[in-house]
């Protein structure tokens, strides 16, 4: 029998990767997230879209634990981690990348990868990552090999994270993210800022990590990424749902057209 911290789930029908109950989170007197509720099916990218200062942002902090929710709470598999620590849930599975970039510019391509392992290394591994050797560091070694080379950064290993491109720079992010090992991936605005040339190389590697069966959330302005890359989409405005459907769907809908363009058509 489900513990009191678990969702019941129906024969045939998992719990959903992600599901947000009621989430509240208030700064002062702001409700930048107010009484939000859905739910993430495993195995889908599910995209979040809504204009400044909507509170995506907000919603994902509140989803890794970085900001603690006023009220509501977030589920993980069917588990309540709403009470949890952020690494606590990256060891659980969730992991997230940040609209501003989190890497160690001074260290490695390769070493930036090996850090975002450490949710799932043993105590005192991080301390001696560099120099101590041992067959714990040589297994993530090459597992952050394995990640560079799915991204196509496996030439640039040994080069300093700083002398990155920006397109390369939040592909790293987002290798970083992924060598949690996570089943839920949550990434902030992987695109912006990116040229549109090397946009391409991105929405190709979310569509191989999603794949590989990792569940995506994805936060992002880029329509065009977000309408190819999501089997549905959730609209936040002032923190509340405004719509939630197919790509297609929201796209025409005409609250979501008024909200988040001011009147001009969402293009796919
Ligand atoms: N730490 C904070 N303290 C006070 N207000 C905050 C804080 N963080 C966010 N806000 C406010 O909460 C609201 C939601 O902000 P949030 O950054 O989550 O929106 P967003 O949808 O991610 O915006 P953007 O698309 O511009 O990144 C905004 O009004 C913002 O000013």
């Amino acid at each position: 029998m489900a513990s009191p911290e678990t969702s019941a789930t129906t024969a045939g029908s998992p719990a959903p990767a992600i599901e947000v109950r009621a989430l509240t989170v208030t700064f002062g007197g702001l409700q930048a997230v107010d009484k939000l509720s859905f739910a993430v099916a495993p195995g889908t990218i599910k995209g979040i879209i809504g204009p400044n200062g909507a509170g995506k942002t907000t919603l994902f902090n509140a989803i890794s634990g970085i900001t603690s929710p006023t009220s509501g709470s977030v589920m993980l598999d069917g588990t309540d981690i709403t009470a949890l620590r952020p690494h606590q849930r990256a060891a659980l599975g969730l992991s997230r990348t940040f609209q501003n970039l989190q890497l160690f510019p001074q260290m490695s391509v390769l070493e930036n990868v090996m850090v975002g392992a450490h949710p799932r290394m043993s105590a005192g591994w991080l301390s001696g990552m560099f120099g101590l050797g041992g067959v714990e560091e040589r297994a993530f070694e090459a597992e952050a090999y394995r990640l560079l080379a799915l991204l196509g950064l496996e030439t640039r290993a040994g080069d300093l994270a700083a002398d990155l491109g920006f397109a390369d720079a939040k592909l790293l992010e987002i290798a970083r993210a992924m060598a949690a090992k996570p089943r839920v991936l949550l990434l902030d605005e992987p695109i912006a800022g990116v040229p549109l040339e090397d946009q391409n190389r991105i929405l190709k590697v979310i569509r191989a990590i999603n794949a590989d069966g990792v569940t995506i959330v994805l936060v992002e302005h880029n329509m065009r990424v977000v309408m190819s890359a999501c089997a549905d989409i959730l609209v936040i405005n002032y923190g509340k749902r405004l719509a939630e459907g197919k790509p297609a769907d929201v796209a025409r809908n005409p609250e979501v057209i008024r909200a988040y363009l001011g009147g001009e058509a969402v293009h796919a």
